[in-house]
């Protein structure tokens, strides 16, 4: 049987990514060693799309880094739902360079949770894993939290009422969604109050970026 072809990442992804989201020397490096054990286990199990590879800088790591801007202050994140590291091991890889700064990375499939770990490993990233259910981890921990965020992990009313807990305590949530935004919003405001923010993507990998500093249960 032929061996199939090895992936390659082409270096003007990489370029288009970073032009878009800049990060330091010390970032990079720490991405750089992520692409690279991520493309070695995206063989053995199914972390990204596949599709997506080619793109794994601007669709992936672009759309994570993005959230950076409109949380500058932020040290102490969640991401829900974080599979193969996006956004959480891409902003532990940017916390790293801040004393004291930590992203909490939850996510309930023992696989994911194990490459995760290692990312943070071999990244050096600042963070750590929790193999758990979302909602669990929300109801058990107190750990105070300056910005929560998800993509792709569920529709925006469940994560309005996992991250309520977090915001109600002054956490900001970021929640990267795709093109049927508004179908989602119709929904979310039949359960919840909220005063959503709506950034457009600058990656253009997912639509938009739903900012919340306040959800309330109808
Ligand atoms: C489609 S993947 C997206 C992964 C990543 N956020 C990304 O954008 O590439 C959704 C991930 O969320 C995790 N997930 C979904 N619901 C969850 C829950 N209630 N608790 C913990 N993890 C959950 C799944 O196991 C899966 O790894």
């Amino acid at each position: 049987m032929a061996k199939p072809a090895p992936i390659s990442i082409p270096a003007s992804d990489k370029a288009a990514a970073l032009a878009l989201t800049p990060v330091s020397r010390e970032t990079e490096a720490r991405l750089d060693r992520y692409v690279d054990l991520l493309v070695a286990w995206q063989a053995k199990t199914n972390l990204v799309a596949p599709s997506t590879l080619p793109q794994l800088w601007t669709r992936h790591i672009a759309d994570s880094l993005q959230l950076l801007d409109l949380a500058p202050s932020a040290r102490r994140w969640l991401d829900f739902g974080s599979g193969g590291g996006f956004p959480g091991v891409v902003l532990a890889c940017a916390m790293a360079e801040h004393e004291g700064a930590s992203v909490q990375l939850v996510e309930r499939i023992a696989k994911k949770a194990a490459f995760l770990r290692e990312a943070l490993r071999v990244t050096g990233g600042a963070g750590s894993v929790i193999l758990a259910d979302i909602g669990d981890y929300v109801d058990s921990s107190k750990a105070p939290i300056d910005c929560v965020t998800a993509r792709a992990v569920a529709p925006l009313h469940i994560l309005l009422g996992y991250a309520e807990p977090l915001v109600s305590r002054g956490a900001k949530a970021l929640f990267l969604k795709g093109q049927d935004i508004e179908s989602e919003l119709t929904e979310a405001t039949k359960y919840w109050n909220i005063e959503p923010i709506l950034h457009p993507s600058r990656t253009g990998g997912h639509g938009w970026i739903v900012e919340l500093n306040r959800i309330e249960r109808r």
